[in-house]
Order: structure tokens, then sequence, then C-alpha cells
């Protein structure tokens, strides 16, 4: 980075006045006009103890016309740069620290934790900043992707001009899927290096690209794991969940964060025998393209074959997900069948063992077992400390900046779509995953 240094930069749009966005929630008071926004352009001195959070993967970046987000002792600090957007995300974040409101509360568990807000100066300038948990702060190798849900990623507010511009962009995997890939951070596992993806290389993507783009987040040149889909699954099977019921608000511009800590991957690849691939190329993983150590999900593809919904079937029990029922007899053992070695305090826990052993009713289950017992590290792993290695990744909610209230208490269907299509392409990898 250059020397401290402050550019004026041509004032942000607002699309209508403060006091004509529909509220939410209360606003606050108001913020300084954009006009008078004056950004940060290659600072070298951040207050004390504070740093830019180098893996941010998307959204306004420290590029010299805004001020990227920045890390401190734990958390984010989100700058507000445009004051209309910047305070319906604080109000969010507000409204959730006090709501009685059932599925707003359970939204709460979906999101980063709230520190508040926090004023700080750059080369004299002040700058107000979100301040939340930093979700890539456990995991030493994170992977992590920002998904952006929704055909639709303007809100009601928007001009013209941005319906065109937000509509013009992640053309193909936006309108036939919901989602679009603004960046993404790897650790590949097959070659030690990290690699980066920007919005470019999202807008570029399609339909099929787009998959090819998820299994490279999921290091699957190095065998794409069944146990790393089916924790992130879960998790976005549990937003499915109050997706379809929350009639509250809508989200638009509004993010998915998966993450994932590769250096755990790693260890689970090679705990479970599984070899790397020799080739640093990717080679998507096909039905065709099977070796010995795969196998095909108990039912989870049949399950999806003639549905428009994803193999969740939208319940949970307090053990877990339910997925759709189905008269296979093999699928009823499964469901009925207990696991042990589920110490975990995770009420699903036992239920994501069964997902996670659903090959073995297929294969041979003295054989796993066998290897199992052969394997000392991740035995010993288990008994030193089974929480830690069951879960090292994570999914959560971000980017509140363009949140409206339901229109009619109705679901968020934009959002809703989005996520389910996200699912069913999840989903859709079982089948393909390696025996991990
Ligand atoms: N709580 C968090 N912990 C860790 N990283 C985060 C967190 N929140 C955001 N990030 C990182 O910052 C990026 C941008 O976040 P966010 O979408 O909130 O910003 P934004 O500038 O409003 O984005 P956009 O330009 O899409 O509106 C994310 O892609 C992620 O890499
Ligand atoms: O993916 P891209 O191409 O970076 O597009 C940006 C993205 O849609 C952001 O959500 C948006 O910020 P807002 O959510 O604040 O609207 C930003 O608007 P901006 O250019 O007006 O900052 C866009 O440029």
């Amino acid at each position: 980075m250059g020397k401290s240094d402050i550019v004026h930069l041509k004032p942000g749009r607002i699309e209508m006045s403060e006091k004509d966005r529909p509220k939410l929630f209360t606003i606050g008071p108001s913020q300084k006009d954009p006009d008078d926004c004056e950004l940060i352009k290659n600072q070298t001195s951040f207050p004390p103890g504070m740093e830019l959070l180098t893996n941010q993967v998307a959204g306004h970046m420290n590029n010299g016309k805004t001020l990227g987000m920045l890390r401190e002792d734990g958390t984010v600090l989100k700058p507000i740069t445009k004051p209309l957007n910047g305070q319906t995300e604080i109000d969010f974040y507000e409204e959730l620290e006090k709501t009685r409101e059932d599925t707003l509360l359970e939204l709460k568990e979906f999101v980063p934790k709230y520190y508040g807000t926090k004023t700080i100066t750059i080369n004299n300038k002040e700058i107000k900043c979100i301040v939340l948990e930093d979700l890539t702060k456990n995991f030493k190798e994170p992977c992590i992707m920002d998904i952006k849900i929704g055909k639709r990623t303007w809100d009601p507010l928007a001009s013209y001009e941005k319906i065109i511009s937000e509509d013009k962009k992640y053309q193909d995997t936006k309108r036939e899927l919901g989602i679009c890939i603004p960046g993404f951070l790897i650790h590949k596992i097959s070659n030690g290096r990290s690699c980066r993806y920007g919005k470019e290389f999202g807008k570029k993507l399609n339909t099929e690209t787009i998959k090819e783009a998820l299994k490279t987040f999921l290091n699957a040149d190095s065998g794409l794991s069944r146990e790393l889909l089916l924790q992130l699954l879960v998790d976005l099977w549990r937003i499915l969940h109050w997706a379809r019921r929350q009639r509250n608000i809508r989200l638009f511009s509004s993010s998915l964060l998966l993450i994932y800590d590769a250096k755990r991957l790693k260890q689970y690849i090679s705990n479970n025998n599984v070899g790397l691939s020799k080739s640093s190329s990717y080679t998507p993983c096909t039905n065709t393209n099977r070796s010995v150590h795969l196998y095909k999900p108990l039912s989870l593809m049949k399950l999806n074959d003639d549905c428009p919904c994803t193999g969740f079937s939208g319940q949970f029990t307090k053990e877990g997900p339910i997925l759709k029922s189905t008269p296979s007899t093999k699928l009823a053992r499964f469901a009925t069948t207990t696991t042990t070695n589920t110490n975990s305090d995770h009420p699903w826990q036992k239920h994501i063992s069964k997902l996670r052993r659903v090959h073995s009713f297929q294969n041979n289950y003295d054989k796993d077992l066998q290897k199992m017992r052969k394997d000392y590290t991740h035995m010993l792993d288990d008994l030193v400390n089974e929480q830690r290695n069951e879960v090292w990744t994570s999914v959560k909610m971000i980017d509140f900046a363009h949140v409206f209230p339901a229109e009619h208490a109705e679901v968020d269907k934009n959002y809703l779509e989005g996520i389910e299509n996200l699912i069913k392409i999840l989903e859709s990898f079982l089948s393909e995953t390696v025996n991990t």
C-alpha cells in the first residue's frame, strides 16, 4: 500500500430520500449525505489493532474508491459508504437484537453476531462501521464463497438505471437459478496454493459452469467430499426451512457466505485414505466417471427426480432434517437405524451422522468399520475432540443493506427460489462423492 491519501469521489446514487423509504424498522438519525462522502485511497495506517480483512471475497473492496472490510480482534468492521443502505443494515441488526417474533429470533442464528457500530478515524475522516463477528476467525485455511441470492437483486426503491444495471449482471445464473457468485477464495489442497475468483469470473458463469465453480470451491479435484457437502447442506437446509416459513421480510441482494477449512478437509481426506488427485487441473466429477471409491447416496437424487424442490422435506424434528418420504425400504431402514458415536451436544448430530453413513447400507458396513479401526489417527482425533472433528464449515446469511418488509405477509419467493436451487445443485453433487 502507498501513502495515506484521501480522494473526493463523485457522489453515490440515492434512489429516494430517506423519509420516503418504507420503514421496516425504526430508522435512526439520518447520516451525512453521500455527496460529502470522502473515501480512502491507499491509506497505510488503520487505527491500532485494525487491518484490512484480507480474505474478503466480494462486495465493496478497498480499491481507492471504497474502503473495504476491516478486521479487529475477532470482529469485522463494515464501513458505511452509502448512508441509506448502511442505516437499513444497522436497523436490521438492531431489530434482531430486540425482536420477540419467532422467525426473526430464529434468523439470529443464521447471521453473524452483531456488536453495534463504531466510528473510526482514518486520515482524519470519521467513518461509521457496522461491527460483526468475523465468520472466518476460527478457520486456519478458510475457503470462502459469497453467493448472492435472488433473481432480483434490486430493491423496491431502485432507480430505473439501477434495475437495468443489476439485471444485466450475472445474467445466466441469476435468471435461471436465482443465484450468482460475486467472488470466492480457495486454498487448493492439490497444490497448496490459494486462488481468488472475482466478480468478472462470476459474471461469465452459466447454469453449467456455475456447478464447476462450486466444485472448484469444494476442492473437488482432490475428491468431492460427502462430509463437506453434508455439513454445508445441513446449514443450508436450516436456512431453507426458515425461508419457507418467514413472512416478515424480503431480502434483496443479500448473500450466503459459505466457509470451510481446507486444512480440515485435507486432514479428513488423508484420514480416510483417499489419495489426492495427481493432476492439479480440475476434472469435473461426472456420473460416468466414477471410480471404485464412489458410491451413490441412497435416495436424495431419486427423490429429486420429479420434484421441483430439494430432497429436504422442509421439516425438522428436534433430531434433525427430514428428507422426503419414499416407499424405498432402504430409506426406511436408513431413517430408523440408530448410530452410535454421537457424543456431540448438537441436537442434530445423531441425524447428520445417519446421513454420513447412508452409503454403508448399500456398501459393506463391516468393511467400513475395519477401515476406521485401522485408521489410528482418525480414532485418536475422535477421542481427543469429537466436536472439533465434526464441524469445520459455516454457512451464514450476510449483507442486509436492502431488507424490506414482506409484501402482504407473503414468503420471499425471490430468496426462496435462489436458495432452493443452490441446495439442489449441492444435493446433486452427493451422487458423485467419494467415500469421505
Ligand atoms: N461477518 C463477516 N465475517 C467475515 N467476512 C465477512 C463478514 N461479512 C462480510 N464479509 C466479507 O465481506 C464481503 C462483503 O460483505 P457484504 O456483502 O456485507 O458487503 P457489501 O459491500 O455490502 O457487498 P455488496 O457490494 O454486494 O453490496 C463478503 O463477501 C465476505 O468476504
Ligand atoms: O457485483 P458488482 O458488479 O460489483 O455490483 C455491485 C453489487 O450489485 C452491489 O450489491 C452493489 O452495491 P449496493 O448493494 O450498495 O447497491 C453495487 O452497487 P454500486 O456500484 O452502486 O456500489 C454494484 O456495483
